[in-house]
Order: C-alpha cells, then sequence, then structure tokens
C-alpha cells in the first residue's frame, strides 16, 4: 500500500478530523457573534463513515487522529466514534481538541473508549474576560472540565491560549505561573488572519516575543525542552523546577512546515492537505469505494504546497469575501 507522502517527501502519519462545525461558543477570532450558516444534519460525515475513511488509512501509515471542530463534545455520544477508531489496526494515538465546557460530564466515557490525549482551549483564567472572547462562555465549567480530565488520567493536558495584543496579554505570567505546580503544557499561539476581515485580525496580532519578554521581566530561568507527547508545532520551554512545560505556536511568523505531518478532514467530508490553502478534494462520494478514496488522497497530498507563503494570498481573498475560504471553525484549526 502506498504510503502517503507528498511531493516533497513529507510522510503524513497525523490527520486532524472535525466532527462538527457547530460550536456552543463564538470566541471573537474564531466565529462571527451571529454565528454562522451551520452545515445541514446530512452533509456531516456520519461516525460510520469516518471509521471507513480511517480503514482506508491506517494501512497507508496513519497513526494519529485528532478530533476537533467546531466544538466536537456537542456531537452526540462522541465517546462512541473515540471507540471505533480506537478498534482500528494501526492507530496509535487518538487526541481531542475541545473548549471543554461539556468536558466534565464525558471525561470518563472519552477515557475509557480509548482517547489518550486532550488539548483544551482557554484564553483568559477571568470569568468576565472569557466570556467576553467567547461571547458568554463560563470559565468555571472549563476549569471543572480540566479536573475530570485530569482525574480520569487525561493529563498532561494541553492548554491552548491565543494571545490578543490589548486583551489577555496581561495574563501571560499568570498562566506560566499554572504550570510550575500543575502538569499543564500551555501553548501560546499566535492569532491566525483567517477567515477574518484582515483589519480586526491586525489589531489584535502580537508576536511571541511577548512571552519570553515577560519571563526576563519575572527574573524566571527558562530552559528549553521536548514538551509533551505529540509534540506538534509548538517550541517548548519550561521555569526551572517546574512540572509542566509552555510553548509557543507561531503559525504566522514561523515556518514550522518543513515537517509538516498534518492532513484534514472537515466536518462535512473534504480533504484539507493544509491549513492554510483552500484547494478541497471530497471523500463521502468514494466511502464505498477504498481504492478510489485511497487514491483522492494521494491526489490532495501531490497539491500540498511546501509551507504557506500563500497566506498573504488568501488574505486578499478573503478581503474580497472569496467564500472557498474557511473559518477555523469549520476546519477544525
Ligand atoms: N499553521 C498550522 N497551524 C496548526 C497546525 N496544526 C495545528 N495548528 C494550530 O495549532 C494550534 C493548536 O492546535 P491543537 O488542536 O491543540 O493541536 P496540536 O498542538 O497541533 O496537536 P498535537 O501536537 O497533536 O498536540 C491551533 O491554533 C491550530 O490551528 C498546522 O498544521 N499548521
Ligand atoms: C477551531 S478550534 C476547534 C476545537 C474547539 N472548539 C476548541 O476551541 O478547542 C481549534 C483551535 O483553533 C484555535 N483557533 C481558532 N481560531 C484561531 C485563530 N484565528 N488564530 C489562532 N488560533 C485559532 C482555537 O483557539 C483552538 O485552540
Ligand atoms: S475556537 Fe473552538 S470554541 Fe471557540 S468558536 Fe471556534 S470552534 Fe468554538
Ligand atoms: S501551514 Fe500547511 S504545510 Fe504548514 S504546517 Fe500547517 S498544514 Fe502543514
Amino acid at each position: 500500500m502506498e504510503l502517503l507522502q507528498d511531493s516533497f517527501g513529507r510522510i503524513h502519519d497525523y490527520i486532524r478530523i472535525s466532527v462538527t462545525d457547530r460550536c456552543n461558543l463564538r470566541c471573537v477570532y474564531c466565529m462571527p457573534a451571529e454565528g454562522m450558516e451551520f452545515a445541514p444534519h446530512d452533509e456531516i460525515m456520519s461516525y460510520e463513515e469516518i471509521t471507513e475513511v480511517l480503514k482506508v488509512l491506517a494501512p497507508m501509515g496513519m497513526r494519529k487522529v485528532r478530533l476537533t471542530g467546531g466544538e466536537p463534545l456537542v456531537r452526540k455520544d462522541l465517546h462512541k466514534l473515540v471507540g471505533m477508531i480506537s478498534a482500528i489496526d494501526g492507530i496509535e494515538d487518538i487526541a481531542l481538541t475541545t473548549n471543554a465546557l461539556l468536558l466534565d460530564k464525558q471525561a470518563k466515557a472519552l477515557k475509557d473508549a480509548g482517547l489518550n490525549r486532550i488539548n483544551i482551549s482557554l484564553d483568559s483564567l477571568h470569568a468576565d474576560r472569557f466570556s467576553m472572547i467567547t461571547r458568554g462562555g463560563d470559565v468555571n465549567k472549563v476549569l471543572k472540565g480540566i479536573e475530570a480530565a485530569t482525574a480520569v488520567g487525561l493529563a498532561p493536558i494541553k492548554l491552548n491560549v491565543v494571545l490578543m495584543k490589548g486583551i489577555n496579554d496581561d495574563e501571560i505570567k499568570d498562566f506560566i505561573a499554572m504550570t510550575m505546580d500543575q502538569p499543564l503544557h500551555v501553548r501560546f499561539i499566535e492569532y491566525m488572519p483567517i477567515g477574518h476581515a484582515s483589519d480586526s485580525w491586525r489589531k489584535s496580532y502580537l508576536p511571541l516575543e511577548a512571552v519570553t519578554d515577560v519571563c526576563a521581566e519575572a527574573g524566571w530561568t527558562v530552559e528549553n525542552t521536548e514538551g509533551p507527547a505529540g509534540n506538534g508545532p509548538s517550541r517548548n520551554m519550561k521555569i526551572a523546577g517546574s512540572q509542566g512545560t509552555f510553548g509557543l505556536i507561531h503559525p504566522v511568523s514561523d515556518h514550522f512546515c518543513d515537517n509538516c505531518n498534518r492532513l484534514r478532514l472537515t466536518a462535512d467530508g473534504h480533504i484539507k492537505a493544509c491549513l492554510y490553502w483552500s484547494d478541497e478534494y471530497n471523500v463521502r462520494r468514494y466511502v464505498d469505494d477504498p481504492d478510489a478514496m485511497a487514491a483522492l488522497f494521494l491526489k490532495a497530498l501531490g497539491t500540498k504546497p511546501k509551507n504557506h507563503e500563500m497566506a498573504l494570498a488568501l488574505e486578499k481573498k478573503m478581503q474580497s469575501h472569496t467564500p472557498t475560504v474557511r473559518r477555523m471553525s469549520q476546519i477544525g484549526g
């Protein structure tokens, strides 16, 4: 069976699957306040279809699956999908990216079904600010979700913090302080110009040097470290003697594309070979034809760009509201 390799020789063993485009939040950097036109249910991949796709990909070298969204935990019985994926030969790692609002009640079922890792988005520790950024979210529910996931053995948890100038940059120190006595891995993420009018993005964009500046001001000794398992795009550091680590994810200002090993599948069944590329291929047509599906994945990989230098061109498309450019909630990050 042919390996999932692109035209630059990069082997792809990791797929990010969006299980829904719906979400129970409306984060300012991700969705418009009024929500979006969500795909009708019959356009969304069923758990059986997702499983069929992975059965085709596993013999081609797919090893890691990350479930994302929209908010994956709003999809009914997500633990059942986790169980179905964990039964596929060759899949070694199943992870979830979530806002954790509904995690408290689902953590145990997910862990029991075979979930290995969890990444949680949390942009502020202050209740009023969290509510403002997410347009109505309750930070206490997220904190409960983190506790529940830790209690069932899903630690170490990665926390994703999108840094926004003048909005949450004064909390960098508090987030890093959390890593000192908890096995948490905080990753500060650069705000990405995706699915956005570029003006609002530019106003809030903050280069991640802000994080190293805060450490220097605090007089902390920072060490480079390997970081936790599944250490994807982040550069990792820790304060000497601390339990956790923190990392920087620079999708905009850095290129971690040289070692890219990721494919994406949208909730409505489109392969996206790159987060920052608008080409898409519909796999649903081939759910009953494994050879055609395998060929489609190889075709998508054949057109994968070397990196996202096209980001600027894409931004121009966004200014003219080209409908093929999806929002983060539709791609899954
Ligand atoms: N440009 C770019 N950004 C990515 C890529 N993968 C993840 N990101 C961004 O990195 C941030 C964190 O993503 P997560 O969903 O937590 O996953 P991750 O850190 O890549 O996953 P693991 O390495 O498996 O833990 C999100 O804002 C993603 O959009 C990628 O391939 N390219
Ligand atoms: C689209 S969300 C989907 C999963 C889940 N709803 C959550 O928020 O974790 C996946 C990741 O994308 C990140 N994200 C969304 N829009 C972003 C943007 N414009 N810039 C940087 N990261 C973004 C979120 O912070 C989150 O960590
Ligand atoms: S970042 Fe996640 S939680 Fe926030 S609106 Fe987007 S999909 Fe929903
Ligand atoms: S921008 Fe595209 S090529 Fe670069 S790491 Fe992300 S998905 Fe891979």
